[in-house]
């Protein structure tokens, strides 16, 4: 388990992480989200000691950081791939890690072989593609296979037979009761990957939630209506008392309603539909919904700036 608590990192004039508290649980993927700038990275920086909160804390399954007896047995950690010492092959790189911390040297092999180097294995890693120092950074969290595992934005970099492997990786390193927690800026990423979902936004708590609550709460649902006779259409909706939106190429968009209710107020009323299908919001929107006001540099920001 992980348990931030109030914590605050100011660097100098910016506030990147502002009085954040939120637990991460064991056995499950907890996605941590945030636009670009949001405080995700000094967020995991904190939790292994990297940076130095200017207040709170966070605690690792009870102890901080710099409490615990064998770190890399107690949290692992994938934050920047590629900080690797280049001149070395993977193998060097893991057995040196392996040797310092006490675990034994079979171990290289085991996490090289679950993240698929074994074959790049003796080749010097400044010769490695992102992907493949992605894959390395993940063997290095492994090595100590610990109980709780911080992974920034793991898919950077990865094809997609990579990404698929890295998502399939995570569950089962949840369902093994593992505390898995990995950020990424991309909702449609996490709604594949995570159970929970950990959202910030300049340095705050926006939602603490399950995934399927984040949907629920933040999606607009609504019924899509194809009709060549799009205003009839809306003038038997709006009879009804259900509002209707625009929707694209001259479809409408009912509110409230289910789709039994528009299919047979449509059939009542002799209008030819080609199509009625209830829809949400993607999550991306709801997501960009969600933290509008807290995106630190924003697209239309800068093309006022231009102008
Ligand atoms: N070492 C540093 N010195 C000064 N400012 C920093 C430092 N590290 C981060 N910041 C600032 O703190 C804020 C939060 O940055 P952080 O990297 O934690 O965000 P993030 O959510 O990880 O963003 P991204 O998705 O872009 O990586 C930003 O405004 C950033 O510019």
């Amino acid at each position: 388990m992980i348990e931030v608590q109030r914590l605050t990192k100011r660097y100098g004039a910016t506030l990147a992480v502002d009085g954040l508290s939120f637990t991460v649980e064991p056995g499950r993927v907890t996605g941590f989200l945030g636009p670009n700038g949001a405080g995700k990275s000094t967020t995991m920086r904190a939790m292994i000691g990297l940076d130095r909160p200017t207040s709170g804390q966070v605690l690792i399954d009870g102890r901080s950081y710099a409490q615990l007896r064998s770190p890399l047995r107690e949290v692992g950690a994938l934050l920047e791939a590629r900080a690797l010492h280049g001149g070395r092959s993977a193998r060097a790189h893991l057995l040196g890690l392996a040797r310092s911390n006490r675990i034994p040297g079979q171990r290289v092999d085991e996490v090289l072989d679950a993240v698929g180097l074994t074959d790049a294995a003796d080749r010097r890693t400044e010769g490695f593609s992102l992907g493949m120092s992605q894959r390395l950074g993940v063997a290095t969290a492994l090595l100590g296979d610990p109980p709780v595992l911080l992974l920034d934005e793991p898919v950077n970099g990865l094809d997609p037979e990579g990404i698929l492997w890295i998502r399939g990786l995570m569950k089962k390193l949840a369902a093994e009761g593992r505390t898995v927690f990995v950020s990424s800026h991309l909702m449609s990423e996490m709604a594949l990957t995570a159970e929970h979902l950990i959202v910030i936004g300049r340095g705050r708590l926006l939602a603490d939630t399950s995934v399927e609550e984040f949907i629920a709460r933040n999606s607009r649902a609504y019924i899509l209506v194809r009709t060549p006779e799009p205003e009839r259409m809306r003038a038997v909706l709006t009879e009804a008392g259900i509002p209707t939106d625009d929707g694209p190429d001259g479809t409408l968009e009912a509110v409230g309603a289910s789709s039994e209710t528009v299919g047979r107020l449509a059939s009542r009323n002799g209008v030819t539909v080609y199509e009625i299908s209830p829809r949400t919001a993607s999550l991306e929107e709801a997501f960009m919904q969600l933290t509008a006001d807290a995106a630190e540099y924003r697209a239309d920001q800068a093309d006022k700036e231009v102008r």
